[in-house]
């Protein structure tokens, strides 16, 4: 009898319970049998279709102070695994250290303790080109039309032709509402589809990376463009399989793209807190008025409210 058949006869949902516990039980168990455990696991076929799942993120023990600061840890002894494939947010109050974390994960700031390992590679160094990283603000070049704003990636880390990635770029302009602009310079847009080319051009970056960390993308977007976004998002990542981490303070945006929310609360006694979101896919606005949406989203205000107070 094989290690897992042995500690859970019952089936698939003792193996998919095992995955979520992975982390837990890489602290109980001798390195060599949770090696086999594993293996197992990705070899069942049963097992959400014989997919194999991975992580491509680990975050062990993170901590970051800003360099000669006074004040406390923005955040203190983080973990978290991020899974391949998996549509992750990181939500929690105004300054909480969302941001910072994102910052870290991408390696623009080293960590003061703690590791942070993509794709079994812990040195930051090596990181840039696995993490397509968009921050807040949309930092396009102002010499630059929008075109060529989306081809700077590509002029960075050349992995396809120039009129290959010129002409998937069309596409997805057109995709964004933004063919009209092609030629624009950043002064010459609005704020929102500033935005859309930013995120457009970390989807140029991403291609093939494998993570995406995306800071608050779709903030200054309304209400229309903003639902069209989101669709296209979802499609985008069910055809891709591309992994996403997205900081928001929309919950309901959280809800509708997420597998999984986290909320941060930072400070010396920072906490990350996991809800699962276990809404079918497909998913779509009308979820919004479903039961089960309702209810994530009032846990979610409790919770963001209770770790604001604490
Ligand atoms: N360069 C810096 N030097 C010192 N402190 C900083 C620096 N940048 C940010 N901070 C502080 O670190 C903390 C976390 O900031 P961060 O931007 O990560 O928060 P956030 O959760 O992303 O906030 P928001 O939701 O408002 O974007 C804040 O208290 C902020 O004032």
């Amino acid at each position: 009898m094989n290690f897992l058949t042995h500690l859970f006869p019952t089936g698939n949902e003792w193996v998919f319970i095992c995955l979520h516990s992975i982390t837990k039980l890489k602290r109980m168990l001798p390195k060599q049998v949770l090696f086999e455990a594993t293996q197992e696991v990705y070899q069942s076929q049963n097992f959400l279709g014989g997919s194999i799942i991975t992580t491509i993120l680990s975050i062990q023990g993170l901590t970051y102070s800003f360099p000669e600061s006074e004040h406390p840890p923005v955040f203190a002894d983080l973990s978290m695994d991020i899974r391949q494939g998996e549509f992750v947010s990181v939500i929690g109050a105004s300054g909480c250290g969302k941001s910072t974390l994102f910052k870290t994960i991408a390696g623009l700031l080293e960590p003061t303790h703690g590791k942070i390992i993509i794709h079994s590679n812990s040195s930051s160094s090596t990181r840039l080109g696995q993490i397509a990283y968009m921050p807040q603000q949309d930092l396009l070049l102002p010499w630059r039309t929008v075109l060529d704003n989306c081809l700077l990636p590509w002029e960075i880390k050349a992995r396809f032709s120039k009129q290959q990635t010129i002409s998937h770029i069309r596409k997805m302009l057109s995709h964004f509402g933004l063919a009209d602009v092609e030629q624009a310079y950043p002064h010459e847009l609005s704020g929102g589809m500033k935005q859309r080319v930013a995120f457009l051009r970390t989807l140029v970056a991403g291609g093939g990376a494998g993570l995406m960390l995306l800071d608050e993308p779709f903030g200054a977007l309304d209400a229309m463009t903003k639902r069209e976004i989101h669709r296209w998002l979802l499609e985008l990542w069910d055809e891709l399989g591309q992994t996403v981490m997205l900081i928001t303070h929309d919950l309901e945006e959280a809800l509708l793209l997420s597998d999984r929310i986290y909320l941060l609360s930072g400070g010396v006694h920072s906490e990350l807190q996991e809800i699962v979101v276990d809404l079918p896919r497909p998913r779509h606005y009308k979820l919004n008025y479903e039961p089960r949406f309702i209810a994530l989203r009032e846990e979610l205000e409790r919770r963001l409210y209770a770790a604001h107070t604490f």
